[in-house]
């Protein structure tokens, strides 16, 4: 039988031409009693961006300690870059970039020497090690920067250094750790104009997770997991085509007798949200000109927006992005002193 993420993977090879970056099947990790990751499949093809979102505690952290060798699954297996990541911890480990939340530089060396001392830790070959430098520090435009103290770098230039260091030993799949979290909004829209040029420049696959939802609209798809199992994965596109419902927000001269007249001419279940009557349907375009003719109550304003991917998170995890606001900054360091201390 072939199963769900093996037909998966066989789609996302044949649209790439192309071995899947990462594999999933059937992965659980538990700890003593709790369940944390529940049997998930998912396939990542190479080259593609994959984000990874979800609730606190949904078992986002520890999907990706497995990934990246840092812990051990207790059923199931994973492949990264071809490699499986209990049997083949160090071939995993040479092919993946890690990029966590948390400043991990070294903040009175030069952005040049945290570089090369990554660059020793992961035996780049000597002769490379100049124009590789040189390659990822103009890539995040600090090349010019390279022989200042990183202890003079605002946040965001701290991050895209860090950034510059997860590629330094040229990995096939670079994870991400919120990985603009905590940066001003013009800060976090350079990061993400980096990660897609990234996607263009290097042969590369990009895993991330974010709580941002218009920084998930800028992944190819996204997997969104809730209580250790993985709810739908999609490209944004779909995924908001499948709510399939427009929010439609009118005010309107009455607003009791207007809520009355689409329960009772339309069959429609309205409330009350930011002082307007609110409600869904299937296509607002379709709808609001029926509205006007049929509702019997003066419409002073109109407006109707598609399905948006707080409303995707919110019918598949029942929960507002707001409640799920990431503080995993406590485990993930802890994440990344194990890895560094290998
Ligand atoms: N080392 C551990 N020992 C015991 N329980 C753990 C451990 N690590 C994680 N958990 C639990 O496993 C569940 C999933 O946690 P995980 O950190 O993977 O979630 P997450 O989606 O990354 O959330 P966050 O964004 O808050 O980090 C949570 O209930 C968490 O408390």
């Amino acid at each position: 039988m072939v199963s769900k993420v093996d037909a998966a993977a066989g789609r996302l090879a044949a649209s790439s031409g192309r071995a899947p970056a990462v594999m999933v099947q059937g992965l659980v990790k538990r700890y003593g009693s709790l369940e944390a990751v529940r049997g998930i499949d998912f396939a990542v093809a190479a080259g593609e961006i994959f984000g990874f979102l979800g609730p606190n505690g949904a078992g986002k952290s520890t999907t990706i300690k497995i990934l990246c060798t840092l812990a051990q699954p207790s059923e199931g297996s994973a492949q990264v870059a071809g490699y499986n990541v209990v049997l083949q911890r160090d071939a995993v480990r040479r092919n993946i970039g890690l990029v966590f939340q948390d400043p991990t530089l070294d903040a009175y060396l030069t952005a040049e020497q945290n570089l090369r001392f990554h660059a020793e830790l992961y035996a780049v070959p000597k002769d490379l090690v100049d124009s590789r430098l040189r390659q990822v520090l103009e890539m995040v435009g600090l090349w010019e920067r390279r022989s200042s103290l990183v202890s003079t770098f605002s946040g965001g230039m701290q991050r895209r250094l860090e950034i510059a260091r997860g590629l330094l030993h040229a990995p096939k799949v670079l994870f991400l750790d919120e990985p603009t979290v905590g940066l001003d909004p013009q800060t976090r829209t350079s990061i993400w104009e980096y990660i897609i040029e990234l996607k263009q420049r290097e042969d590369i696959t990009i895993f991330l997770t974010t709580h941002y939802m218009e920084e998930a609209e800028h992944c190819d798809r996204i997997a969104i997991i809730d209580h250790g199992q993985i709810q739908a994965v999609d490209t944004p596109e779909a995924l908001k085509a499948s709510v399939g419902k427009d929010r439609v927000q009118i005010a309107t001269a009455d607003d009791v007798q207007a809520i009355e007249a689409l329960s009772s001419r339309f069959e429609i279940e309205a409330g009350m949200h930011d002082g307007l009557v609110t409600f869904s349907v299937a296509s607002g375009e379709a709808f609001v000109p029926r509205l006007f003719a049929e509702l019997g109550v003066g419409i002073r304003s109109v407006s109707v927006a598609r399905p948006s991917l707080d409303d995707v998170f919110m019918s598949y995890t029942g929960r507002t992005i707001r409640d799920t606001e990431a503080t995993s900054s406590d485990s993930m360091r802890a994440l990344r002193q194990r890895f560094r201390g290998r």
